[in-house]
């Protein structure tokens, strides 16, 4: 596992959005291959969305042969609603960029059969050759996507009941009130992030520094589902100065003199 340690939240967006444009531009993709890549919502990803933007902007990203996956969607909240995912993807990113609309793949969390709506997602991704990047964030309690503390590691998409730690984090999307988060939604499954190519987790602020201490340090443990990643062949974590708060120096200085390394996955792009 790598952690890259960076000092504010905002290095952590252009970090993250320096590296996604490299594996995109270094994979060549064409109308025969397409660059299939996982996204996440949330405040986090934000920064590197809009960075995202921005060199394509500049012409040196198209998103022409990307096909993404999004992680999560809430159920019964209609599409438009300025906090369902859709939403969001649209509104922050997609609509900025050359995507083609069929291009674009998040669960709907008004689909009249849910489970068939989540096994049809897994179809979707197989048939896509399989995720190549996945891009997730984590919650306080150290979920990824909504998987949710005792999810299993091996789950699949499927319908999820939302903790209480995930109402009352989401809960500053919905004016502060718990009752207008919805109390369930559709979410990729751990496994189904374990079998991409490669895993990038974006961590920032001090409310996620436990569960990176607990995603790092501790061992693999379904109450913390982030920490399923030590598995994975190829995880790379992005974080700030924030979030490392519960770790132990000795890592935190580990993974940081390792930044010269660590600089080399993004250096074509800086060159650029
Ligand atoms: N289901 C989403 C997660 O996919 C996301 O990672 C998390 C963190 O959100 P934020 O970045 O706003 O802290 O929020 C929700 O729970």
């Amino acid at each position: 596992m790598r952690l890259v340690i960076l000092d504010t939240s905002k290095s952590v967006g252009e970090w993250a959005a320096k590296y996604v444009m490299k594996r995109i531009n270094d994979f060549k993709p064409g109308p025969e291959r397409h660059f299939v890549l996982g996204l996440p919502t949330g405040s986090t990803p934000l920064g590197m969305y809009k960075q995202l933007i921005e060199f394509h902007k500049q012409g040196k990203l198209s998103f022409q042969y990307v096909k993404t996956f999004n992680m999560d969607e809430y159920v019964g909240l209609p599409r438009n609603h300025e906090e369902s995912y859709h939403y969001y993807m649209w509104n922050n990113f997609f609509k900025h960029i050359d995507i083609e609309p069929e291009n674009v793949h998040i669960l709907d969390g008004n689909a009249s059969n849910l489970v068939e709506e989540c096994n049809r997602f897994e179809r979707q991704i197989k048939e896509a050759g399989g995720v190549e990047l996945f891009i997730g964030g984590i919650g306080p309690d150290g979920h990824i996507a909504f998987n949710e503390p005792g999810s299993s590691l091996v789950s699949r998409t499927r319908v999820k009941t939302l903790a209480q730690d995930t109402l009352e984090a989401n809960a500053r999307f919905f004016n502060n009130d718990i009752q207008k988060v919805p109390k369930q939604a559709l979410t990729v499954g751990v496994g189904t992030v374990l079998d991409a190519q490669e895993v990038l987790i974006l961590i920032t602020g001090a409310q996620k520094s436990f569960a990176l201490y607990k995603a790092i340090e501790e061992g693999v443990n379904h109450m913390w589902t982030v920490s399923a990643f030590q598995q994975h062949a190829n995880t790379l974590m992005i974080c700030d100065e924030d979030a490392t708060l519960e770790l132990r120096v000795k890592t935190v200085k580990y993974f940081k003199s390792l930044m010269d390394v660590h600089s080399k996955l993004i250096e074509q792009q800086t060159a650029q």
